[in-house]
């Protein structure tokens, strides 16, 4: 086991290069961010459809630095580098990874240079944003994802199973829970400027949201409580946010509560808390607890608690590193991680071909709907909208022929 283990994650942060198709699709990466490189870089080189061709950062410098390190052909520096990006014809889809307040008008953007878009979570600041790209997505015939590539995983595609089986009956409660342990998050983060759309709940509690909603297969109709831990220098920003969520008939029966901390205090103050990434969920006839769902490549449970006739309970635990045997189409090596996992939906979907799965435009919306409830009854302010305005298209009738 620790040698399958040692293996698994070594190749996951080391994994082999795939010769590329005659013409992969070419990404260009929008920003010099630090997740690129697990989130889209490394996935790509067992892809044998994906080149990542371009890199865009504010100052040349950085783009250069960081196409050098990652192997990247092309580069774009300075003030106008984005668009520059964008409006190269060789780029076939882009990643945007920029702060969460930029996603909006750098996807629109996208959108509009004919782009299809990977983008990161949270989609944007509001539902109406996310409504608005998606829309401008399918006007234009293109792909646009949000980047919750925990939901690509075969994880949390088992737990999904177990509970859609029915073995353990109706679903009672949900507790998802995405806590980071005190330390990994600098105070000058993106993560705690309320401009760039921060925020615990927006950032890692975004995952506590969409799983719960996700295993509910329902969206909330009301946030019965949210509490917020603010910064003391700026009470827009929560360090972290708890709370309740409440379901519309027939899922009415179910009880949620989500949890997402941005610098959760050390046990004993000196020991992080890893074990405080779980979703758990109670139902009727037992209980179903998927143990670091954001990061199951590296290590995952799915302990199963099935109370029988007479109160036994019965207990198993599960893994699901890879689709299981049999399942037709399955794709996928025990190393991949959610990001390559997610990568390989992603170009399906881009090529024609039908995806494993897929996260649905409506379900990022609803994801941004029910951030903005529970910002509401915490008493914090939405996060700032964009204040970019898509040009308005020529009026037809106005164009001289
Ligand atoms: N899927 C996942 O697992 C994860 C997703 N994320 C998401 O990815 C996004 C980026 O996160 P992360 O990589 O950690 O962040 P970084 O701060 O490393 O990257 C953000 C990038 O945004 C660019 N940028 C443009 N304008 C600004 C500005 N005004 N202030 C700061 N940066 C700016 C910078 O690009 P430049 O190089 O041009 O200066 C920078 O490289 C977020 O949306 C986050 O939620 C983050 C971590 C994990
Ligand atoms: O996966 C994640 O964990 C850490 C967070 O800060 C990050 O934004 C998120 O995507």
């Amino acid at each position: 086991m620790a040698y399958s283990l040692l293996k698994r994650v070594y190749t996951a942060f080391n994994p082999p290069s795939e010769p590329k198709t005659a013409e992969p699709l070419k990404f260009g990466i929008l920003g010099a961010a630090r997740i690129a490189p697990p989130a889209l870089i490394q996935p790509a080189k067992s892809h044998p459809d994906v080149v990542v061709y371009a890199v865009a950062a504010r100052d040349i410098n950085k783009a250069t630095k960081y196409a050098k390190k990652w192997g990247i052909e092309k580069v774009f520096g300075g003030k106008g580098s984005y668009q520059e990006l964008l409006d190269d014809p060789q780029v076939d889809v882009v990643y945007n990874p920029l702060p969460n307040g930029l996603h909006y008008e750098w996807t629109m953007k996208a959108l509009q240079a004919g782009k299809h878009v990977l983008l990161e979570k949270p989609s944007s600041n509001s539902a109406e944003e996310t409504r608005k790209m998606f829309e401008l997505a399918e006007k234009n015939g293109l792909v646009l994802l949000e980047a919750f590539h925990y939901r690509f995983h075969p994880a949390i595609q088992r737990l999904k199973a177990i509970l859609d089986s029915g073995e353990l009956g109706t679903i009672k409660s949900i507790e998802s829970m995405l806590h980071i342990p005190k330390g990994f998050v600098g105070e000058d983060d993106i993560r705690y400027q309320f401009e760039l759309g921060g925020g615990a709940l927006m950032d890692c509690g975004c995952y506590t949201v969409s799983s719960t909603l996700y295993l509910a297969s329902s969206t909330p109709s009301e946030v019965p409580t949210a509490k917020a831990l603010t910064v003391p220098t700026n009470p827009h920003i929560d360090r972290a946010m708890t709370a309740t969520l409440a379901f519309p008939a027939p899922k009415s029966n179910i009880t949620a509560s989500i949890s997402g901390h941005l610098s959760n205090p050390n046990k004993w103050g000196i020991l992080p808390k890893l074990g405080e990434i779980y979703v758990k969920v109670e139902c009727e006839g037992g209980e179903a607890t998927l143990g670091n769902f954001v990061m199951p490549t590296i290590y995952h449970w799915i302990e199963v608690k099935k109370t029988g006739n007479g109160g036994k309970v019965e207990r198993r635990v599960e893994k699901a590193y890879i689709w299981p045997a049999g399942q037709k189409d399955a794709k996928g090596e025990e190393w991949w991680t959610t990001y390559r996992f997610q990568l390989e939906a992603f170009v399906d979907q881009v090529r024609g071909r039908k995806p494993q799965t897929w996260m649905t435009a409506q379900e990022s919306i609803d994801n941004m709907k029910t951030i903005e409830m529970i910002y509401a009854k915490a008493g914090l302010d939405p996060r700032p909208a964009s204040t970019y305005v898509l040009p308005a298209e020529p009026d037809a009738s106005t164009v001289p022929v």
